[in-house]
């Protein structure tokens, strides 16, 4: 596997964590602020956890359909490298949230079958990157880590983006290396898949993700 491949630990909640996926090599690490989640951060706890991330790695704050009310209490808190946004944002939304708080924004898509790989276009000129993740099953409460897979043949061919693109959706240590294979991805994101518990991850399997990676 290349070594080129960056990846993303998404849903951190404890500092022993933040330093797993820092010590793995993560590019980039994901607080989540979705009260339904399990991975939920007050700002307080999200902050503490930013300040432990060292230089160089990307930190990237999740949010679902958030009002510029609820934004600016998180970028005036926590600091931040990028916002990811995980929710029916329109690309005008996208828009308007890149300019008014000048961060660079990843726009989550989620796919369960061909006809949605078209919503990524949508968003090809307007977001800073894309988040092509599993669509959720319709009982979830949770827009995104359900950690279930899309069918990564649907992108086989289709890697030629406009923008930097992260493969997310059930991702593990086992399976990631094919995840790459089948989908030419460059970076990809996981959750689900390095926790021991919904929220909890766990370190032997961040060092196992990466170690994947390698
Ligand atoms: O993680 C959450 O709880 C969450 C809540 C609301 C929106 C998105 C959420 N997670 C997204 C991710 O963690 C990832 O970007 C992606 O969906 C992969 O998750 P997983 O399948 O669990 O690896």
């Amino acid at each position: 596997m290349s070594d080129d491949v960056k990846f993303k630990i998404c849903g951190l909640t404890a500092p022993e964590h933040v330093r797993a996926a820092a010590d793995a090599g993560a590019g980039y690490v994901g607080f989540v602020f979705f009260p339904k989640s399990p991975r939920n951060l007050e700002l307080p706890a999200a902050a503490e956890l930013a300040h432990l991330v060292p230089a160089g790695i990307a930190k990237v704050a999740l949010v679902v359909n958030a009002s510029d009310e609820e934004l600016d209490r998180i970028v005036s808190t926590v600091p931040l490298d990028m916002l990811q946004l995980h929710g029916k944002e329109s690309p005008d939304r996208v828009a308007e949230v890149r300019d008014r708080f000048g961060l660079p924004v990843m726009k989550a898509v989620g796919i369960a079958e061909a006809e949605d790989l078209a919503a990524i276009d949508l968003y090809s000129d307007i977001a800073d990157q894309l988040l092509i993740d599993a669509k959720p099953p319709r009982q979830s409460e949770l827009p995104g880590g359900n950690g279930l897979a899309f069918d990564w043949r649907l992108l086989a061919g289709r890697k030629y983006w406009r923008r930097p693109w992260m493969l997310a959706g059930g991702l593990t240590p086992e399976n990631v290396v094919e995840a790459v294979r089948m989908t030419g991805a460059q970076q990809v994101d996981v959750s689900s898949g390095v926790e021991r518990a919904p929220g909890v991850k766990d370190t032997s399997l961040i060092h196992a993700f990466a170690t994947s990676l390698r």
